[in-house]
């Protein structure tokens, strides 16, 4: 079985045209040992493109710990630019994933992903939650290059007010004088740090629209690169036309031995 190799921003991904549905998807372990950067290929998660009556494709993403998650943003860019490089689509695309309808168009390098609406958020004493897709807590700091992403990630991922189901982290900075934002994410299932998380940006993005009035776009900077978050603040508190945009690259391609 050939896989491929793809990373958006440093968010990596294993991604099998499983339109076949040949796959074990059911196989927790063997996904997380395709993940595993030792044992395996490496990755953040890995995603199956599987066929659907009424989309384009549908995205069916596990996370590196081989569970099935809930909405990645950047697996679904990756996903779109290896839908196009399959010749799925010619520029726009509408495609099925966790967490509902996705349309997504390819500009060049850039994937435009039009994410689900969100329907508002919870501010808590230090720290901001919603859910992107994902479940997200935003938490603004001073000086996130020098900050303990993993440590300090993990406890809030672990902690009573978020369990049993967890959440992801982003530790947020305001940049260029708090017209920008810089991000790390702690994310759950691959319990690490990753190089960059979308739908983590995109909550970081809107909760910096919320407390610090940063208009939409944000541009973001995340430790693999830059990504931009567009949306729409609507009176009641929900965002909609929410877009997140960034490049997404295949890196390399394989034949799976499992
Ligand atoms: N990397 C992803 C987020 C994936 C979902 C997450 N780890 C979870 O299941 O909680 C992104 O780009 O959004």
């Amino acid at each position: 079985m050939t896989f491929y190799k793809y990373q958006g921003t440093g968010n990596d991904f294993v991604l099998i045209d499983d339109r076949a549905q040949t796959f074990p998807a059911h196989d927790q372990a063997l996904i997380a040992h395709l993940c595993h950067r030792r044992f395996g290929i490496g990755a953040d998660g890995l995603i199956l493109l599987q066929n659907h009556p009424d989309y384009d494709f549908r995205m069916v993403y596990f996370n590196a710990d081989g569970a099935e998650g809930s909405m990645c943003g950047n697996g679904g860019r990756c996903i779109v630019r290896f839908a196009h490089d399959l010749g799925l689509f010619e520029r726009t695309t509408r495609f099925l994933a966790v967490d509902g309808e996705h349309t997504a168009e390819v500009r060049n390098e850039l994937v435009h992903l039009h994410m689900s609406d969100v329907a508002g958020m919870d501010v808590q004493p230090g720290h901001t939650f919603l859910n992107t897709g994902s479940p997200h807590v935003v938490q603004f700091i001073d000086d996130v290059d020098e900050y303990d992403v993993v440590a300090e990630g993990r406890a809030i991922r672990y902690s009573a007010a978020f369990a049993p189901g967890g959440t992801n982290v982003n530790f947020t900075q305001l940049a260029d004088g708090g017209r920008s934002l810089s991000v790390r994410t702690y994310e759950r299932g691959v319990e690490d740090e990753t190089y960059s998380c979308g739908t983590g940006v995109t909550a970081a993005a809107l909760a910096a629209y919320r407390h610090h009035g940063l208009p939409s776009p944000v541009a973001i900077r995340v430790v693999g690169g830059a990504l931009q978050v567009s949306f729409s603040p609507q009176p009641d508190g929900r965002f909609t036309d929410i877009y997140l945009i960034g490049p997404a690259q295949r890196v390399f391609t394989g034949e799976l031995t499992v």
